[in-house]
């Protein structure tokens, strides 16, 4: 006996789950298959946890420097070639722990109520395909649940690599870390060795120095964060060097054995590429997430996948299999919740609110601007192209004169340096003939919101000049859009 819906949904991701209730409520019998928890990974275990942790290590760090605004806690941490280390801070672990567990247990519990407020039948199970209309719900609780769909829809997004270092399972599991897991620690790791440089590694570092922690990081690549622009990330790795951090780059970590509560890590360098060795207390594996695709039984649906694992799609997010859609990270990078959220307007667009036939008026994926933040202190925002993106465009390829970049220190915002936060630089791509901004980079305080500034007048089509000469309000950090242009070669 199999239970017909009008549409199904599986995995309670960042699209999932408001569609499933944009369904329901537009009258459609909708079902949400979730097997782990409802909101998915940003709620649960990705961006509201993590940012709700930099917070703590945010005031950590301000409370630690409250001395260079003449701010005394009490006590010193102690002195350095002469020079204090700041006020002495006392860290509770399980009081930090304990504010993200309840910042993320009220976002969830909000979910769960506007799936049960718009009428979503939800079944807490793994969901896998029998063919393109049927699928099998293998319930938590041991039962199996056949199910059948006019529509479905996959929302099933990532998890982290597994940890791949010889000698790895010879370690204690408790301080094998992923991105899930550290979040859960009670106290402060005495020396975390960090493998990956990217958004998940740079920003589990940072707060884990801050939080106490010695913290080293273990880097493939050339940079940090490998897509960024080489200006951007050098100007983060020495940031996160005044803080205290260790950062290997070219490096890479060959084998790993136990000593006394923690370990010795082989690992070389490029030039030399001599083994060397250095202990650790624990180690956190951010080389990568893989997409929760594998157990879907996605060829009985005739759903095809990239040689990463990604479902394929094309801009209207469907997939060769008909009636068959696919929404955020399980279709590929970008991984962000907001392009799994647009995903999300994306198809209630075409299938509830404005259904049509003709392919000008859907709704897509296409031309995009696509903005991020990593939540590292100061904030890394960007929106658009990066100089090198633009200057690989067939155009600029063949107009290289068109392209002129500006670059300011962030030390020249008036804002930044009231605040005493005037680490960073900012960095505009425009095209010359136009007047147009291709991209914008804010590693600065508050960039992830400066950037929003010039997304708008991206959206609009606003040329740079227009910024440069707008009255902006003194003292804020929108008001170095009036310096930035002059920089520009
Ligand atoms: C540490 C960390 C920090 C992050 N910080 C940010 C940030 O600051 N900003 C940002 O934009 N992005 C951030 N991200 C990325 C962001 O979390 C994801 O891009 C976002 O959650 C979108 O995911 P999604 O909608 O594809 O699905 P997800 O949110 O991953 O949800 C997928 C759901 O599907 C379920 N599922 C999987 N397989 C099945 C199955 N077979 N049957 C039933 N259910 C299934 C899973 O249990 C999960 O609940 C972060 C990620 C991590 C790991
Ligand atoms: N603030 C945010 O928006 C945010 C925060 C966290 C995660 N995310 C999303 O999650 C995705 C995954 O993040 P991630 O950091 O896990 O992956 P990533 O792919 O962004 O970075 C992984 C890094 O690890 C390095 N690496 C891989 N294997 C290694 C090895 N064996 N030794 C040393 N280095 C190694 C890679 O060179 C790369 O720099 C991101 O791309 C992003 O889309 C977003």
């Amino acid at each position: 006996m199999s239970t017909h819906y009008q549409a199904l949904i599986i995995g309670s991701g960042q699209a999932g789950t408001p569609l499933a209730s944009s369904f329901a409520k537009a009258g459609y019998k909708t079902a949400l298959v979730e097997r782990s928890h409802i909101a998915g990974c940003c709620v649960n275990e990705g961006c509201t946890p993590t940012k709700t942790l930099i917070a703590s290590g945010r005031v950590a760090y301000l409370a630690r420097r409250g001395r260079d605004y003449g701010i005394h806690t009490g006590g010193e941490e102690g002195k350095e070639e002469g020079k204090s280390k700041g006020n002495k801070i006392l860290v509770d672990m399980k009081k930090v722990r304990q504010r993200k567990r309840e910042i993320v247990n009220s976002f969830r519990g909000g979910s769960e109520k506007r799936l049960e407020g718009a009428g979503v039948e939800v079944l807490i199970g793994e969901a896998s395909f029998v063919d393109e209309k049927t699928v099998k719900v293998k319930m938590n609780d041991g039962s199996e649940k056949m199910v059948t769909s006019d529509r479905v829809l996959i929302n099933t997004g990532e998890r982290p690599a597994p940890p791949r270092l010889t000698g790895i399972e010879t370690l204690d599991p408790k301080i094998v870390l992923d991105s899930t897991s550290i979040q859960e620690l009670d106290e402060v790791p005495e020396h975390l060795v960090v493998v990956g440089g990217g958004y998940v590694g740079v920003e589990f570092a940072q707060l884990m120095r801050r939080l106490g922690a010695k913290v080293t990081v273990l880097q493939r690549g050339k940079q940090l964060l490998p897509r960024e622009d080489p200006e951007i990330a050098q100007c983060l790795l020495d940031i996160l060097k005044e803080d205290g951090l260790e950062v290997l780059l070219q490096t890479q970590a060959s084998r790993i054995e136990p000593v006394n509560a923690g370990f010795t890590l082989t690992y070389t360098s490029l030039p030399s590429n001599e083994p060397k060795q250095l202990t650790g207390s624990h180690i956190l594996f951010a080389s990568g997430r893989i997409p929760n695709t594998e157990s879907l039984n996605l060829p009985a649906a005739c759903i095809k996948t990239n040689a990463n694992g990604y479902i394929t799609s094309n801009e209207f997010l469907e997939t060769p299999a008909p009636n068959v859609y696919v929404m955020g990270d399980a279709k590929g990078p970008p991984a962000f919740t907001h392009i799994s959220y647009d995903d999300f307007r994306i198809l209630e667009k075409n299938l509830i609110t404005h259904p049509t036939s003709d392919l000008s008026s859907k709704a897509s994926t296409k031309n995009r601007l696509v903005p991020y933040v990593v939540y590292t202190d100061p904030q890394l925002g960007h929106i658009g192209l990066r100089e090198s993106e633009a200057r690989g465009l067939p155009l600029y390829k063949n107009h290289p004169e068109r392209i002129k970049i500006a670059k300011m220190p962030m030390s020249y915002v008036a804002r930044a340096l009231e605040t005493d936060e005037s680490r960073g630089m900012m960095k505009a791509v425009v095209d010359a003939e136009t007047g147009l901004i291709l991209g914008f980079t804010c590693l600065g305080l508050e960039g992830g919101e400066v950037i929003a500034v010039v997304q708008m007048a991206m959206l609009g089509g606003v040329r740079w000049e227009v910024l440069q000469s707008a009255v902006w309000a003194h003292p804020s950090l929108a008001e170095s859009l009036n310096n930035i242009w002059g920089f520009l070669e």
